[in-house]
């Protein structure tokens, strides 16, 4: 957008020169980089360098006063991680060699080299991002989120996700992209909404779901049309990425985008440009980019149906949300916030449960995971009468779907399918037995009921069985 500062810390010239002074601040700005300060002489950069946080500085070598290679050193001294890069008229190896040995990071010939330039500064400002953002996940992890209000539409009491909120805050300020992997239903799109709040930019978050977009309505989706662009285009219209700006442009199931598709996001991402449909004049994105996907990326990527050049542009930051299964501790919470949610919108009293239903809940595997249990909560929600949630509705739905615990088995030991893979000697029967129904009351936290429909049979058979552990006789 017009007047944007970038980046958000200053790149420094230095030359001699101004008519190269000013073409190369000139050539820098159209390529997006409006953050330049210019110095004629390079003495005066030390005390620059003292007032104030420079990025990148872009530094001739022959110079009247004090010369580039004398300059190096102070302004390492300076300022230890601020990039230097050399752009000398003078094309000596040995030079070259020399700079890079004081500190300078590249070297590059003035005559014709505007492209290099460009392209050698993007690179430095990416690091010099990547840097800072390095530094302060790490600070944000040690001390834990400070803005729990983002969170609040997330429910839970579990430490990984408590961790994930406070990787969301240290990349508040991050101009980076972020990926959201997990399963379906896992909250991804609860977390993209975080990451715009904890941001909190001035501009609104526009989700796309891409799933099942030709390449012709995702560009139109996306970039907008100008007037003309075909048939019926007797307007200019706006694309979801002009929407978001000064926002968040979240894209859901980015792992279903077409080929064609995921050339014109790569280049997005990396140029931070794209073309309107039906124009030749790129425009300029200025969004912070969300993406999440349920599929396995690096997967597809070795099947050729997701570049991998683009997986590794997304993934600078990635969160990857678990699966309910793998953090049952938030059962609780989820059922406590769903059972208010549902009376709320219901308008119905809230109802009690039955101590034993997070028991029977995490015996199973929710493949829906928590939009399954937010389901399964409201469904039961509406069947129930008197006061109490009744059991029933939740065994039906446990039941009646695929993953239910009669149905699928927790997921083996190897991936050969065979959980026994490791057993040296193998346990006899009355072990294994014993073994089995030792697990299952672990899982049932002791309720002889659920164990029971675990192991798949009746509640006095348990009984049987652990009356005769208890006696130690063979089962
Ligand atoms: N921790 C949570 N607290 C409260 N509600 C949650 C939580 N996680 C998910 N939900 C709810 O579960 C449902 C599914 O969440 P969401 O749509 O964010 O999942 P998703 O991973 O994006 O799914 P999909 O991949 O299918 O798009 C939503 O109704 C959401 O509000």
């Amino acid at each position: 957008m017009a007047g944007d500062i970038y980046p958000d810390f200053p790149i420094l010239l230095i030359d001699d020169e101004p008519s190269w002074l000013r073409s190369l601040g000139l050539l820098l700005e159209r390529a997006g980089f409006t953050n330049l300060h210019k110095l004629t002489d390079g003495r005066k950069a030390q005390s620059l360098l003292a007032e104030q946080k420079i990025g990148i500085v872009l530094l001739d070598l022959m110079m009247p006063g004090m010369s580039g290679e004398e300059l190096i050193p102070l302004i390492r001294e300076e300022s230890p991680d601020t990039v230097i890069i050399v752009v000398s008229g003078m094309n000596q190896v040995n030079l070259a060699v020399q700079c890079m040995k004081l500190g300078a990071s590249d070297f590059i010939v003035k005559t014709g080299a505007e492209e290099r330039i460009v392209t050698t500064v993007r690179n430095a400002v990416k690091l010099w991002e990547l840097k800072r953002e390095n530094r302060a996940i790490r600070d944000t992890i040690s001390k834990g989120p400070s803005n729990p209000e983002a969170f609040s539409q997330i429910a839970t009491t579990n430490r990984y996700m408590a961790s994930i909120f406070s990787y969301i805050e240290s990349l508040a300020t991050s101009r980076q992209p972020v990926l959201i992997t997990g399963e379906s239903g896992t909250g991804k799109e609860l977390i993209a909404r975080a990451i715009h709040r904890v941001s909190n930019p001035p501009g609104p978050m526009v989700s796309v779901n891409v799933a099942g977009l030709d390449d012709t309505i995702f560009s139109d989706t996306l970039f907008g049309h100008v007037r003309g662009a075909f048939t019926g285009a007797d307007a200019r219209r706006a694309g979801m990425v002009e929407k978001a700006s000064n926002g968040t442009l979240f894209l859901d199931e980015i792992g279903d985008l077409s080929a064609p598709s995921q050339v014109k996001l790569l280049r997005l991402l990396q140029e931070g440009d794209y073309y309107p449909v039906g124009s030749d004049l790129p425009e300029k994105i200025n969004a912070r980019v969300v993406c999440s996907t349920h599929q396995d990326l690096p997967a597809k990527g070795k099947e050729r149906l997701f570049r991998k050049d683009l997986f590794y542009r997304l993934q600078t930051h990635h969160i990857h949300m678990p699966p309910l299964r793998e953090r049952k501790d938030d059962i609780p919470i989820l059922l406590e916030t769903f059972l208010t949610m549902a009376a709320e919108e219901t308008g119905k009293k809230r109802p009690v449960y039955p101590q034993e239903l997070p028991v029977l809940l995490a015996t199973y595997h929710f493949p829906g995971n928590i939009r399954e249990l937010k389901s399964m909560v409201y469904d039961a929600m509406a069947r129930h009468q008197g006061g109490t949630l009744s059991m029933a509705s939740f065994k039906e739905a446990m039941q009646g779907h695929p993953g239910s615990i009669e149905d699928s088995p927790p997921p083996p030991a190897d991936s050969t399918g065979n959980p026994f893979t490791g057993l040296e000697p193998l346990p006899n029967l009355a072990e294994a037995s014993h073994l089995l129904v030792m697990e299952a009351m672990a899982r049932a936290e002791g309720n002889q009921s659920i164990a029971a429909r675990l192991l798949g049979i009746s509640q006095p058979a348990l009984s049987k069985r652990m009356k005769l552990i208890r006696e130690k006789k063979e089962v």
